[in-house]
């Protein structure tokens, strides 16, 4: 569980119009990762059950540059577009979770042992003596909290990240896939993690390894 709570000299509040309509923004520091995170809220969740969310990690080279190897930049792009059709629901942007929490120039030197060596995503962070997994969803927990979000509908792939977020005091109702398109670019990223960290990837058309 994570009890401890937002201090509310640590958050702002504004808006945020956008080509998908103007959201609520809630910006944060957290008590205990002491980063800066971003929540944007449509319409409003507080007290409701089931609020459509997408916890989403930092990767700032396909959010911000559009990186073809990763598919996050598209999931990020289409949790937007849900959550704004869907016209009730948050999308909590987690900093500090770059490279899956072990930051950008480390996650660089796996990418780059993996485009020399040929390793996968997982063993290619081994191989360099990093986490393969090292976030911490206790920010996103805090503030769905904060929002007073009773229980989520979370936009993932990734089972375990579900299991993480209930594990932190967020009951996850359900898990609602968020498939980006595979491409010769993220297909091996795709793979892997289908392959090796159980993500449900069922729209990939080659065998499981
Ligand atoms: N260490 C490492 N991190 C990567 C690599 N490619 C992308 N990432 C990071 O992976 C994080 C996203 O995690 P993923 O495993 O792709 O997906 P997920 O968030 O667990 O699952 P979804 O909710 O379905 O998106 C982002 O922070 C990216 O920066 C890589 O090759 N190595
Ligand atoms: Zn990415």
């Amino acid at each position: 569980m994570s009890e401890q709570s937002l201090d509310p000299a640590s958050v702002a509040e504004s808006e945020l119009a956008t080509a998908r309509g103007v959201f609520r923004t809630v910006a944060f520091r957290d008590p205990v990762d002491r980063n800066e995170h971003l929540a944007l809220v449509a319409g409003e969740p507080a007290g409701a059950d089931d609020v459509l969310t997408r916890v989403h990690s930092e990767c700032v080279t396909g959010d911000v540059f559009s990186a073809l190897r990763c598919e996050c930049g598209d999931q990020l792009s289409s949790a937007l577009d849900t959550i704004a059709d869907h016209g009730t629901g948050v999308l909590v942007y987690l900093r500090g979770h770059e490279g899956r929490g072990i930051g950008l120039v480390d996650k660089a030197r796996t990418i780059a042992l993996q485009d020399n060596s040929g390793l996968d995503t997982v063993d290619s962070a081994t191989a360099l003596g990093l986490p393969v997994d090292a976030r911490d969803y206790g920010p996103a927990a805090r503030v769905l909290r904060y929002l007073a979000v009773r229980s989520v509908r979370l936009l993932t792939n990734n089972p375990d990240k579900a299991r993480a977020l209930t594990a932190r005091g967020v009951p996850v109702r359900s898990r609602v896939p968020l498939l980006a398109p595979a491409r010769p670019e993220n297909l091996g990223y795709l793979t892997a993690k289908r392959d090796r960290l159980g993500h449900d990837l069922p729209h990939l058309r080659e065998p499981r390894v």
